[in-house]
């Protein structure tokens, strides 16, 4: 990674690095530098030769991709994020021209200590470490998996300001089940079929440990695995680390359910949740949601989970279905369906008539007009969450959402979609509940915090402060989520949460933010958050005084608390 080659450098910045006459003679301001990089995207067809632009861009030069995406929030994280990444994931051996993470092969088992010491980086916050199992709802990609590391650690670095030098990619190659992949000549994975659970945990036992041996205060991110409960199970208690998939999207999901139930003017008690899909997302998305209703609804446990309804391929999860059900789902299973079984989600509904529906099933389209029509029939304004990933698996559109319920819905999906044109001409915008919204902020808080664990009040405490987060005027707007160009200060708010709830789990131990008040620890947040048109570190640590000097000299158009 890089940022020596700036054409935004001026001449006294250029002979302090060396670089005079290694970069064009022109000193240009960041609105010059952005027109280029825009004028480049435009030129680009696909949103995958964009993606591919922007990883060049941020790998010859990372602090103007930042300006760029930081800049550009809504157009561009969807080209570096969700959906693009996941082309970029399924063409990865085609795309592919530099490494930007760590490939940790089952072959390299025993020798992970001395692999992981090559990343040329010293300080390493966080890494974000996937299988591939499970890329988005695309399914197995091998090694291509990577891209998703790498996109969600942009994230980590756009919205929450960790340093694009302290994160590290990491994808694990147990090998892969996708016949496409093994098939392929460029595949660039070990080519052999996936390795089950026992060497995968085998695998990661001695990851973790040779990760936290060379960064002791590493934060370890678990993204898109198949079966992602065992890790979680395992070493939540035992390593700084988290699963967005099970943690992130249920804190995510659960703010914009806080924020929408509110809206519906309907009692927690008296919401009714279908689930279509019960998956690890599905599940750990429901078990936040029951968290909150006990806590705001002032419900049992019993009564909080008797609101759920799980829907899977086979239909509703019950008792008695007569197949066996995975450990997971067993919480959420139905003993109150009289025997009869519900096969299809149309029955699911007619016997529920819900008032929230959810979808984490991967399935494209399974909300269709029906399924639509009947939720507006069972309340004034039904909350639909079409979750799943990218775009091509959501359940419905926005706009099939808005028309279908006569744009009554309250509704987020997991990727984004354009706005839509209310009969009164009014433009509506869609919510997006993903997990950029709290990721980053965990993350950022638990560095803040040094908190040596993450707990679930922790990831609890983000979603709060992420329902809280919605200003007065994006609510009047009819929004459940912040709008994404705020991201920034968001996530500072996001962090602050987790701070807070690390604090009260006497888990922090930065002495440093020892009785702030909140307003003082969000600009402590913000204080440490990596500014992208900030002098080179590296003239900070080599020459103080040239760094002074510059500091003082250089206009910065952009200054940091702009972003
Ligand atoms: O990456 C995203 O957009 C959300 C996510 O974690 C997933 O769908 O697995
Ligand atoms: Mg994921």
């Amino acid at each position: 990674m890089s940022t020596r080659f700036d054409t935004s450098y001026e001449p006294e910045l250029r002979e302090h690095l060396h670089i005079s006459g290694l970069v064009p003679p022109v000193v240009e301001t960041y609105d010059i530098q952005i027109k280029r990089c825009l004028k480049a995207l435009e030129s680009k067809k696909s949103g995958l030769d964009k993606y591919v632009y922007l990883s060049h861009l941020r790998n010859s030069n990372f602090n103007l991709f930042y300006r760029l995406l930081i800049g550009h929030m809504k157009d561009i994280t969807p080209l570096v994020y969700t959906p693009v990444v996941g082309d970029a994931c399924e063409n990865w051996s085609h795309i592919f021209s530099e490494p930007e993470g760590l490939y940790l092969p089952w072959k390299e088992r025993g020798n992970l200590a001395e692999t992981i010491k090559n990343w040329p980086e010293k300080e390493v916050d966080i890494c974000v470490v996937t299988d591939g199992s499970r890329i988005l709802g695309l399914g197995d990609l091998g090694v291509g998996g990577i891209g998703i590391s790498i996109g969600k650690l942009a994230l980590y670095t756009a919205c929450a300001g960790i340093h694009p030098t302290k994160t590290l990619p990491i994808v694990i190659d147990l090998g892969t089940d996708n016949e496409r992949l093994l098939n392929d000549e460029l595949y660039l994975g070990t080519r052999m079929k996936r390795l089950g659970e026992k060497d995968m945990m085998k695998f990661l036992d001695e990851m973790m440990a040779a990760l936290k041996a060379r960064w002791p205060s590493i934060i370890i991110q678990f993204e898109d695995f198949k079966n992602p409960f065992p890790s979680l199970a395992k070493y939540q208690n035992m390593y700084t680390c988290f699963n967005d998939d099970i943690q992130g999207t249920g804190a995510v999901v659960l703010a914009g359910v806080i924020n929408a139930v509110r809206d519906t003017g309907i009692a927690p008690k008296d919401q009714r949740l279908v689930f279509l899909g019960a998956g690890s997302a599905g599940v750990g998305v429901a078990r936040q949601i029951m968290e909150m209703f006990k806590k705001d609804g002032h419900l049992s446990e019993d009564e909080a989970r008797k609101l759920f309804y799980l829907v899977d391929s086979k239909g509703l999860v019950t008792n008695d279905r007569g197949d066996k059900l995975q450990e997971h789902k067993l919480i959420f299973s139905r003993s109150d369906n009289n025997g009869q079984q519900y096969k299809s989600l149309e029955d699911v509904l007619d016997y529920v008539k819900p008032t929230i529906l959810m979808g984490l099933s991967t399935i494209g389209g399974a909300f269709n007009e029906g399924i639509i029509k009947k939720m507006a029939t069972y309340s004034e304004r039904p909350i639909i969450f079409p979750l799943s990933n990218p775009v091509s698996k959501s359940e419905c559109t926005f706009d099939e959402a808005m028309k279908y319920t006569n744009e009554k819905v309250l509704f987020a999906s997991g990727s984004p979609f354009p706005s839509y044109e209310g009969k009164d001409g009014k433009i509506h915008e869609p919510g997006q509940g993903n997990n950029m919204y709290v990721f980053p902020g965990i993350g950022m808080g638990t560095i803040i915090s040094q908190a040596s664990l993450i707990n679930q009040d922790m990831i609890y405490a983000s979603a709060e402060y992420l329902a809280t987060s919605l200003t007065k005027e994006e609510r009047d707007d009819g929004l459940i989520y912040p709008r994404i160009d705020r991201i920034r200060d968001v996530s500072a708010r996001v962090a602050l949460g987790v701070v807070r709830a690390a604090e009260r789990n006497h888990l922090a131990r930065n002495p440093e933010i020892v009785g702030m008040d909140d307003d003082t620890l969000v600009e402590y947040i913000k204080g440490k958050m990596y500014d992208p048109t900030a002098v080179p570190t590296e003239v900070e640590e080599t020459d103080p005084g040239m760094w002074n000097w510059l500091t003082s000299k250089l206009s910065l158009p952009w200054s940091a608390s702009k972003l």
